[in-house]
């Protein structure tokens, strides 16, 4: 019998340079950086450069990639008009995953292309996912889309689109310290979907569009989504003992905690969770982190689990007054940054992913019987 790792547990699949995760010390560098050296000292754009390009930029270099990321920002008629049609209930990040399989219809991207114009496809998709999302969230409600701009951030741009105002210095800030937390995690799921698929030699477009997909889903990035629902279902801060017993005893998962890396908190939480817990005193909000902290010290005390990313973001999305169902959205605007970083480097030394199943079905030999005697 070979020895299967469940959910590839402990598997190192290849080599990277972009991401470590060091689960036992709660710790997680980008090309070597520190994350608590990086968030709240480098923008959003800063990272995309360096996990592009393996260094932080000099403020030329800075420049020349913020020039590049605004000047894409513009969607192919095609893909408006699928936003402007698209159905209003539709999930936003099924709407971000079509809608980025389809920009691979309107650009090229191949395996064998030059660095710089699969790097050029990544900056595109960088720039364009937000655009995406912000687009959808304003044609579902029946609204105008305004052109993008070139005179904003990442962050402030998308802040822009949803709500059509020029965000505040500190709404902006706080969006951007989200998008540098999120940016990159190793070998995370949806990223490995993304190099599986790059694997193959099939195209960016391609891959990211099955990352997406692989975010989506509760156990990764939709459970940021999963926090706000559970708060909101649990109500007030008096309910929460109750309410976390009866998960328990129902085997239920808490949205937002345990982690298969870290074993110790998450390093990323406690940059969210200061952010959370300003924003939502500000907004005179307190029960939502009053709620989350106590959902945290009951799952670290009964089940040895600590808040993971997804925990405190969902709070600091929600007092910044984003609707829920962007939430994961944002994170895969967010690691948009990771994912090509990842694409463009299992390309510079590609192996097809290919593992190996233990078969466990009915016996060899079976027989075919005809069809009116089964
Ligand atoms: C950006 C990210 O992707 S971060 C992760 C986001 N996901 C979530 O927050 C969803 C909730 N968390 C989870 O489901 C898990 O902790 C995961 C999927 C993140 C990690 O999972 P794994 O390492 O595979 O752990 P697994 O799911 O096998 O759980 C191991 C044990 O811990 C328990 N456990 C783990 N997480 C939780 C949780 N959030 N709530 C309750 N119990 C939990 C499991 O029930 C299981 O208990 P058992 O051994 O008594 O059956
Ligand atoms: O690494 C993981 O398994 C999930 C995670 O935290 C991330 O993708 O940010």
């Amino acid at each position: 019998m070979a020895v299967v790792s469940k959910g590839l547990e402990g598997v190192v699949a290849a080599e990277t340079e972009l991401g470590e995760v060091k689960g036992q010390e709660g710790i997680l560098y980008y090309c070597g950086y520190d994350i608590n050296e990086l968030a709240g000292h480098v923008s959003y754009e800063e990272v995309v450069y360096l996990l592009f390009h393996n260094r932080l930029p000099n403020r030329y270099e800075l420049d020349k990639l913020t020039t590049a990321l605004r000047a894409e920002r513009e969607l192919p008629q095609g893909v408006i008009d699928f936003l402007t049609r698209a159905p209003k209930d539709a999930k936003p990040i099924d709407i971000m995953r079509t809608a980025v399989s389809m920009l691979g219809c309107y650009n090229v991207s191949r395996h064998d292309l030059a660095m710089s114009e699969n790097m050029a496809t990544a900056i595109r998709l960088v720039s364009q996912v937000g655009v995406i999302a912000a687009y959808f969230h304003r044609a579902r409600q029946g609204l105008d889309l305004p052109p993008v701009r070139k005179d904003l951030s990442e962050a402030a741009h998308f802040l822009y689109l949803i709500t059509g105002e020029v965000p505040s210095k500190e709404a902006e800030a706080t969006l951007d310290v989200a998008y540098v937390l999120h940016a990159e995690h190793g070998f995370n799921a949806s990223t490995f979907t993304a190099r599986v698929v790059a694997s193959t030699l099939s195209d960016m477009y391609s891959a990211i569009s099955a990352a997406i997909g692989a975010l989506k889903g509760p156990l990764h990035g939709g459970a940021n989504e999963g926090v706000i629902h559970m708060l909101e279902e649990i109500g007030s801060p008096d309910k929460v003992d109750a309410w976390v017993e009866d998960a328990l005893a129902q085997k239920k998962k808490i949205m937002g905690i345990g982690h298969r890396v870290y074993k110790v908190l998450d390093p990323r939480a406690p940059h969210l969770k200061t952010m959370a817990i300003k924003l939502s005193n500000e907004l005179g909000e307190a029960k939502w982190i009053q709620m989350s902290e106590r959902i945290a010290t009951i799952m670290r005390e009964r089940k040895g689990l600590n808040a993971n990313v997804d925990f405190y973001s969902a709070t600091v999305y929600y007092s910044l007054g984003i609707p829920t169902d962007l939430f994961t959205p944002i994170f895969a605007i967010s690691r948009m940054s990771g994912w090509t970083a990842h694409v463009l480097e299992q390309w510079k030394d590609n192996r097809l992913f290919r593992p190996l199943s233990e078969y466990v079905g009915k016996p060899y030999g079976q027989k075919v019987l005809p069809i009116d005697e089964r």
